[in-house]
């Protein structure tokens, strides 16, 4: 085991190279320079339509509790960090001011999630962290969102935990899954710590102690009122279904008879047949469970072959995002304090169009129709712009600026709430029922084009004639200022 310390915190998951300019800014007096990070990705996940944010609370609980403890120093100490610098970090706590998306809004690329202001060094440090939460977390809710999407209105279990990059990604993949679209989960732990329903069956290995179906089934419906049987140990439709309806004709009213569940074969020519033995059974009410290596691709297939599945179990390619391994979202500089104490707007210039960044603290903007809510895109402003006070707003493509639209009787909903405000918690988290239950209400303001789970139309992410503007005039500033440079 590696070593446990009793005061261990989270305040050293960071990268080192963040501590090495925290000790930087801190000997040359820059520390404490206001300073203005954007959390963003610049691609969607899964090539989806949008992407669901999640990862706020755990943040939130991590900037909260950011200390660093003695053993921390100790650390560092031994990693030969100067004490004047050490004493520095010994009486840090996050004095920052953090505005972000609510968790379970619709997000969308280039577009800013958090926003992190406060001393440079403080905000430095706590950027490794707040991209491992968001993009692990955002990444579930929204492969979620996507199965879900497949799925309708039929149970989603999440049943990922033994396939998971371990037991923090089951936890918090768990969280994030439910978000997202799970409506349940196998694992026991997330579901007493989230509040989120628990949901089960049996495995193999229960049959095979008994070495049979019928004494296997009938050894739990002893033992269980609620019962799901897994059919496919031996022969689904010659042993397991005959016997679950053995099982259930003796218990009676006894058990809940809820159904069974199949695990491999031809998922839909055996659902389709398993119907059809129940109800000629007259266990019409009993469900179908199915699972094994379900996605929203052979879920959508299996729909299409009309499969007689009603509840969904799905594990290994949810929680581990199997398709798509990370988001990519980024924590970029937007604008800093001058020697004058001015903030500067700050760029991050690329050959690439998609990576130059857009400079200084921003607002994003949810456009909706005001006759039916539905969304005509986000626009993204300078902070303290009021597009939701303007009668009229001009949206146009910020690549492409020839696409463009003037927008009038719409709704302006500023989507990046105060979360902490001089480093006091100014936020009350929802719970997370709400917290799932906004993520579903959000995608009814998407038109279906952007919904669908294969080529969705991109959605507008545009800029304010100001801010781009802005954008433009720094981008030539900071190209003349690079060919004047004398280096030599
Ligand atoms: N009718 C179907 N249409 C499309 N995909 C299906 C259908 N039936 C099953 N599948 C999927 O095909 C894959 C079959 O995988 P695999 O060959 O591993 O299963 P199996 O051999 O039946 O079971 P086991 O996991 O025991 O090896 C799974 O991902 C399953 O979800
Ligand atoms: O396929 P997934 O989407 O990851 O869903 C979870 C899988 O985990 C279980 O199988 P496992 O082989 O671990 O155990 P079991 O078959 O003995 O239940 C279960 O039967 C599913 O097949
Ligand atoms: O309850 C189940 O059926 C289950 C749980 C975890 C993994 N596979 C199946």
């Amino acid at each position: 085991m590696p070593h446990l310390y009793q005061d261990d915190s989270l305040t050293l998951h960071t990268d080192l190279y963040q501590i090495n300019m925290m000790q930087t800014y801190f000997e040359l007096g820059r520390h404490k320079r206001h300073a203005v990070f954007e959390v963003f990705f610049r691609d969607l996940p899964f090539k989806n339509g949008y992407a669901v944010f999640a990862g706020l609370e755990r943040m939130v609980d991590f900037l909260q509790k950011l200390t660093f403890s003695k053993s921390d120093i100790d650390y560092l100490r031994e990693l030969d960090y100067p004490e004047a610098f050490l004493n520095y970090l010994e009486n840090l706590k996050f004095s920052g001011t953090v505005r972000a998306l609510k968790e379970g809004q619709l997000a969308f690329a280039n577009e800013p999630l958090v926003q992190i202001e406060g001393p440079l060094a403080e905000c430095q440090l706590v950027e490794t962290a707040i991209l491992n939460i968001i993009n692990f977390q955002t990444l579930i809710a929204t492969k979620a969102a996507r199965i879900k999407s497949v799925i309708g209105d039929d149970p989603l279990l999440e049943f990922g935990t033994r396939r998971a990059q371990e037991m923090d990604a089951a936890i918090w993949g768990t969280r994030a899954a439910y978000i997202g679209g799970a409506d349940a989960t196998s694992n026991v732990r997330a579901a007493k710590m989230f509040g989120i329903p628990a949901s089960g069956t049996h495995a193999h290995a229960l049959i095979q102690s008994y070495g049979n179906d019928y004494d296997g089934f009938k050894a739990y419906a002893m033992t269980h009122k609620n019962c799901v049987f897994l059919v496919d140990t031996y022969d689904t439709l010659s042993s397991g279904v005959p016997a679950a309806i053995k099982v259930a004709r003796e218990f009676g009213d006894q058990i809940q008879f809820q159904g069974v569940r199949i695990d491999s074969g031809d998922m839909a020519y055996i659902s389709k047949k398993v119907r059809q033995q129940l109800d000629d059974a007259g266990f019409t009410d009993a469900k179908i469970y199915a699972s094994n290596d379900l996605d929203e691709s052979t879920i959508l297939s299996l729909k299409m072959q009309k499969a007689k599945i009603d509840v969904w179990g799905v594990g290994t390619k949810l929680i581990t995002a199997y398709d798509q391994p990370a988001l990519g979202a980024v924590y970029k500089l937007v604008s800093i304090e001058d020697e004058q104490g001015k903030m500067r707007d700050t760029i991050k210039i690329s050959s690439n169009a998609e990576k130059v960044s857009t400079p200084g603290k921003k607002q994003v903007w949810r456009i909706t129709r005001a006759s039916d809510g539905k969304s005509e895109g986000d626009y993204i402003t300078f902070d303290g712009e009021r597009p939701d006070l303007a009668d009229e707003i001009y949206m146009f493509h910020p690549t492409y600026t020839y696409i463009n639209k003037n927008v009038t009787d719409y709704q302006a909903k500023a989507l990046l709430v105060d979360v902490f405000k001089s480093g006091k918690l100014v936020y009350s988290l929802p719970d997370l029922q709400d917290i799932k239950a906004f993520a579903k209400e959000n995608l009814f303001e998407l038109w279906d084009e952007y919904k669908r789970d294969l080529n969705p139309q991109p959605y507008p992410v545009d800029l304010s004639q100001d801010l781009w503007n802005h954008k433009m005039r720094l981008i030539s500033k900071v190209r003349t200022q690079v060919s004047q440079q004398k280096l030599n």
